[in-house]
């Protein structure tokens, strides 16, 4: 599928690799051109809060809300500031209300500032990404990310999109439990036994519009998202009713996301900057009733590593 967006994403600030840079501020006409189906409407209006951070740099935590056939902006859902910040390396949670029983925790900076450069490099270096062939609209393509899964034994297989994943054990990479206990800590009485990781090797690859909604994570899934290196918006917007209420959007593409696409005027839409060392959390009847996407941004120049938690039922 091809809804390409073409934007900016913001800078990380220095970290003294250079490594994994990506840069630059949306602009207005970008951010309307990046909302395809909804060019008039979105004249990029959105707020941003801004935060300061360690290093003293002025950084955006990119919470981002649009209201689509409004000229004004207006907030749709309710944010909650759950732990000030007092110190400016605390980390900061919010909660998202997307109404109808779906919400999303964010927090920026979950993890240590340094020790996210740690396991992003280690990422980087150690996991056996692919970059394989998928099905989309009945055709193959190469899935325009790179990608790898871990799971516990015995689980159910993921296949999306016409690919069944190889599944790695927890065991050969130890800071992925590391990780896990990090997001047990923040989220108790959670639990997961498997994970799909992203590797987005800059400005062109991206995840486009679908839900993880497979009948093995059950009706209402929690995943847990922690995002390393360039920083990306992952964008939401609700599905049409038709489209909550069984047919299955999962994967980059599917005769249900067609009829979305025409009907998306009407759809609120949630944008959130991941920063590096975040956690977002999707939980409820998010995947039911919304679509996720990263979009490619022209300036995220650098790479960016994403890892999905999940729990096969
Ligand atoms: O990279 C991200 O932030 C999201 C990835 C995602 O949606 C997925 O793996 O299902
Ligand atoms: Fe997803």
């Amino acid at each position: 599928m091809e809804e390409d967006y073409v934007s900016t994403a913001a800078n990380k600030p220095s970290d003294g690799t250079g490594k994994f840079l990506g840069g630059g501020q949306i602009t207005a006409n970008e951010e309307a051109e990046s909302l395809n189906e909804t060019k008039k409407n979105s004249s990029g209006h959105k707020l941003k809060e801004e935060v300061t951070c360690k290093d003293n740099s002025n950084y955006k935590t990119g919470l981002h809300h649009y209201h689509q056939d409004q000229r004004r902006m207006s907030l749709t859902s309710i944010v909650a500031v759950e732990s000030p910040t007092s110190s400016s390396d605390a980390p900061i949670r919010r909660t998202i209300d997307l109404g109808h029983g779906s919400d999303l925790i964010y927090i920026q900076r979950f993890l240590p500032f340094q020790q996210s450069w740690t396991f992003c490099d280690y990422l980087d270096n150690h996991i056996p990404w692919t970059r394989p062939t998928i099905r989309v609209f009945g055709r193959s393509c190469l899935q325009p990310r790179d990608t790898c899964y871990v799971a516990s034994s015995g689980l159910t297989a993921l296949v999306y999109s016409g690919y069944q994943p190889n599944a790695y054990s927890w065991d050969e990479f130890p800071p992925l439990k590391e990780i896990l206990d990090a997001i047990y800590k923040a989220l108790p009485g959670s639990r997961f036994n498997s994970l799909l990781l992203n590797r987005y090797k800059g400005a062109s690859d991206y995840v486009s519009w679908h839900a993880d909604d497979e009948k093995i994570y059950g009706p209402t899934p929690e995943i847990a998202s922690v995002s390393f290196g360039c920083e990306r918006d992952f964008v939401l917007k609700k599905k049409k009713h038709e489209e909550s209420s069984g047919e299955n959007t999962t994967g980059d593409g599917g005769p249900a996301l067609k009829r979305l696409k025409k009907s998306s005027r009407e759809n609120h839409q949630q944008s959130l900057t991941l920063k590096h060392g975040s956690l977002l959390v999707m939980r409820g009847y998010t995947q039911r009733d919304w679509i996720h996407s990263v979009p490619k941004r022209a300036k995220a120049e650098g790479t960016r590593i994403n890892l999905t938690f999940r729990l096969v039922l």
